[in-house]
């Protein structure tokens, strides 16, 4: 049995990994995998290169086979009941974080700051008097009642909702009145529904508080859900299967008592009550990255670990812009269970129809604080939303999120609202960088070094100077930073060459930096700086081209813009440059992550001015966004122009301050001393010392252990003799 299995991973997963040589879970992967495998929704924040993406892969990977295997062999699991003769609150008409107990008679939101609702899964219309008894079971704010299938599940915001709330108001259009008394827990609130006269009304423990609404003439042939909405409250449901708490008033039945004629079923549940079967273009996952390359490479891991899984197969699909997206269409309509894409892609997928949420399963989105950051709160949302909660085999839904910088404001928002008692698998605490990453600042110090007067073949720069008056002799803070743009370019190879780097990665800021540099190093000649470009103007094949040549050691540099910052896995790497820091300080983090993964050492040297940098940044009002732009005035100008002064001193504090530690300095021959790893270290290569330590942890744990076993013993032997005491004296 491999290391994997015992912890609970399938044989053939398990086979696959060891092929893989991946000995043991690293600590993220011990601790996530049985997490999801039971269920739960999980939070993993661990550092870049620990291998959060088989932490999340594997087990979704298992539970989407085992499901495929329980329809091949024919084992129902728990199908839902939104079809069937009973009524009960929908699974699907209902808001996020409105949780519905497996048998439907049961609602509870835990937000304490929003309102949550939900209808049931049919409704009555034409004529008629009904009544249901909805039960207050926990302390928190409910508003109960009546709604069409148009109307908001936020009870009584609109005209189409009437709802009485704990308060003691009913409300209908946002319209709260005094009515009745307020209610709490333990409380039974009967409702009722007269379609012969369009009244609604209460009971509160079989109490009569009169009339509360009148329906609209016009409104009375609409069909009406028993309705629900809560604020950190729970409420269950007795539509009549059961015997009821308070008897209807005379004339009125319960709702479950209602002829054929006039019960419609919920749409949005009969929509969503699909067969446990699976559909074709319905996967069980869907699982979200931020880059094209970052989607493709866990696609491919996916690959890789499913090769053993057979009979039945599960098919991935991968989902990015750039690719002919008929081709997407027709292999999703082939049949796909797991789909990895990109934000915007599957977004059209999905509104288009081609990609069905129905049964989705599993929502993973894998550096989420970056996908936030671009701006994707909106679309995850949406496809949240539009994700059943409970699945058509009567599983919930279960999100995974995480990244090696998790620790963002805006990623515990989404949490705490889209997720469901979420578990953090958060190994330190805060963002860290790991101990297997080296990584340096070196000061570009145009006034100290004054090497870029005389240089006769430097790197082309940006152009943002073009118009000012730059020559040497002259310090204006334009000329400094005219320098420290020539001064990058040459440390930059003076770097490569003190290091002998035959591979590394190397971060330029903008496009137009990739492109000049890639055109420098070309300038140079030879093999010795072959290099490929890798940013969001080159086109997706040859993106795709220049990854590849890179991680197959056919040119030794890939220069890429942040689009490259992000999970990216390339084996052994061992160096990384930064031509300029990053202002996005979780970006830091990631890019230095590219090297010292999976216990390989790797060396980062990040170049700082220490003069302010004029650069290009173009927003939406730059109409080119870029091409060919000569905006050379700032953004602070007016009219707004395209250029800012860049602060990389700042920047170089906020990631240190933001990571508690400071970065070591290293002079600009570029030597690092050697000591900081006892110069035991070769980049690239594994450290002396390998393992996740989880052997040791078992001995290191075991006097622990036995300790605590003693004073459990002695804890029950006090006990006995306590109890022994007390039952003699009674006696
Ligand atoms: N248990 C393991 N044993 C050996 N190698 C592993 C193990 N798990 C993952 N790896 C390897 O470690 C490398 C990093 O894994 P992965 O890309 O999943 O990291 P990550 O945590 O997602 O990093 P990032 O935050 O940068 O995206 C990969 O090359 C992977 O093959």
């Amino acid at each position: 049995m491999t290391a994997f299995e015992e912890f609970g991973v399938l044989p053939e997963l398990g086979k696959a990994i060891d092929e893989m040589e991946w000995t043991l879970p690293t600590d993220v992967q011990a601790e996530a995998i049985p997490l999801i495998l039971g269920g739960g929704d999980v939070l993993m924040a661990a550092e870049t290169g620990s291998g959060k993406t088989g932490a999340f892969c594997l087990p979704i990977l298992q539970i989407v086979w085992e499901t495929l295997k329980d329809i091949q062999e024919g084992k129902t699991s728990k199908v839902i009941l939104t079809t069937s003769s009973n009524w009960t609150m929908s699974f699907f008409d209902r808001t996020d974080a409105l949780a519905v107990t497996p048998d439907g008679l049961r609602c509870q939101s835990r937000d304490h700051n929003g309102w949550h609702g939900g209808r049931a899964t049919k409704g009555v219309h034409s004529k008629g008097a009904y009544y249901y008894e909805a039960t207050v079971t926990d302390e928190g704010l409910c508003r109960v009642g009546w709604s069409t299938q148009a109307a908001r599940l936020d009870l009584g915001t609109c005209k189409l909702g009437f709802g009485f709330g704990g308060t003691g108001k009913k409300s209908n259009a946002k319209n709260f009145d005094d009515y009745g008394s307020a209610f709490g827990k333990n409380d039974v609130i009967g409702c009722l529904l007269n379609l012969n006269n369009g009244e609604i009304w209460y009971t509160k423990n079989g109490e009569d508080l009169g009339v509360g609404f009148v329906l609209d003439p016009a409104r009375r042939k609409d069909c009406y859900f028993p309705a629900v909405v809560l604020k950190n409250a729970e409420m269950s449901f007795n539509f009549g299967a059961t015997p009821f708490k308070h008897e209807p008033p005379a004339g009125y039945v319960a709702v479950s008592a209602a002829a054929k004629d006039c019960v419609k079923p919920n749409v949005v549940s009969a929509a969503a009550a699909v067969d446990c079967k699976p559909v074709n273009n319905a996967p069980q996952a869907i699982i979200i990255e931020p880059s094209r390359e970052l989607a493709e490479q866990t696609c491919t891991q996916i690959s890789k670990f499913k090769k053993h899984l057979s009979d039945p197969a599960v098919r991935e699909l991968l989902v990015v812009g750039g690719v002919n997206v008929k081709d997407q269409i027709s292999q999703l309509n082939a049949g796909v269970d797991i789909v990895v894409g990109t934000p915007g892609r599957l977004e059209d997928l999905i509104q288009g129809g081609y990609l069905a949420l129905t049964h989705c399963r599993f929502f993973v989105l894998d550096e989420a604080d970056g996908l936030l950051k671009a701006g994707y709160t909106e679309l995850i949302e949406r496809l949240h939303r539009q994700i059943p909660k409970i699945t058509s085999d009567g599983r919930r839904l279960q999100m995974v999120v995480c990244s090696a910088t998790l620790h963002a404001f805006e990623v515990k928002k989404m949490a705490e609202k889209l997720m469901h008692f979420p578990t953090w698998v958060d190994l330190k605490g805060e963002d860290a960088v790991p101990e297997t990453v080296h990584h340096v600042v070196v000061n570009v110090d145009p006034q100290r070094d004054r090497a870029w007067e005389t240089l006769r073949k430097h790197v082309q720069t940006d152009g943002v100077h073009a118009k000012d008056n730059i020559r040497s002799g002259n310090t204006t803070p334009e000329t400094l930073s005219e320098a420290v743009k020539i001064l990058k370019g040459e440390y930059c190879v003076r770097a490569i060459n003190e290091h002998k780097m035959d591979r590394a990665i190397i971060f330029c800021r903008t496009k137009i930096d990739c492109d000049n540099l890639e055109r420098f190093f070309k300038s140079l000649g030879g093999s010795q700086y072959s290099c490929v470009c890798l940013h969001g103007d080159r086109k997706p094949q040859e993106r795709k081209a220049n990854l590849e040549k890179f991680k197959q050691a056919e040119v030794k540099f890939l220069i890429c813009t942040d689009v490259a910052a992000r999970g990216i896995d390339i084996s052994g790497l061992p160096f990384m440059i930064n031509i300029t820091l990053p202002d996005e300080k979780s970006n830091y983090v990631h890019r230095i992550g590219r090297v010292g993964r999976a216990e390989r050492m790797g060396l980062a040297i990040s170049l700082v001015s220490t003069v302010p940098e004029k650069v290009w940044y173009h927003g939406e009002w730059c109409s080119s966004r870029g091409r060919n732009c000569f905006n050379t005035s700032l953004t602070t100008d007016r009219p707004k122009g395209c250029c800012v002064w860049y602060n990389e001193p700042q920047y170089l504090a906020d990631i240190e301050e933001h990571l508690n530690i400071t970065i070591q300095q290293v002079e600009s021959d570029m030597k690092v001393p050697s000591n900081e790893f006892d110069g035991k270290v070769v980049y690239g290569e594994k450290r002396k010392q390998i393992g996740t330590g989880y052997k040791d942890h078992v001995s290191q744990m075991a006097p622990v252990v036995s300790q605590l076993q003693e004073l459990e013993a002695q804890a029950q032997l006090y006990y006995l003799k306590n109890h022994h005491k007390a039952s003699v004296t009674i006696q």
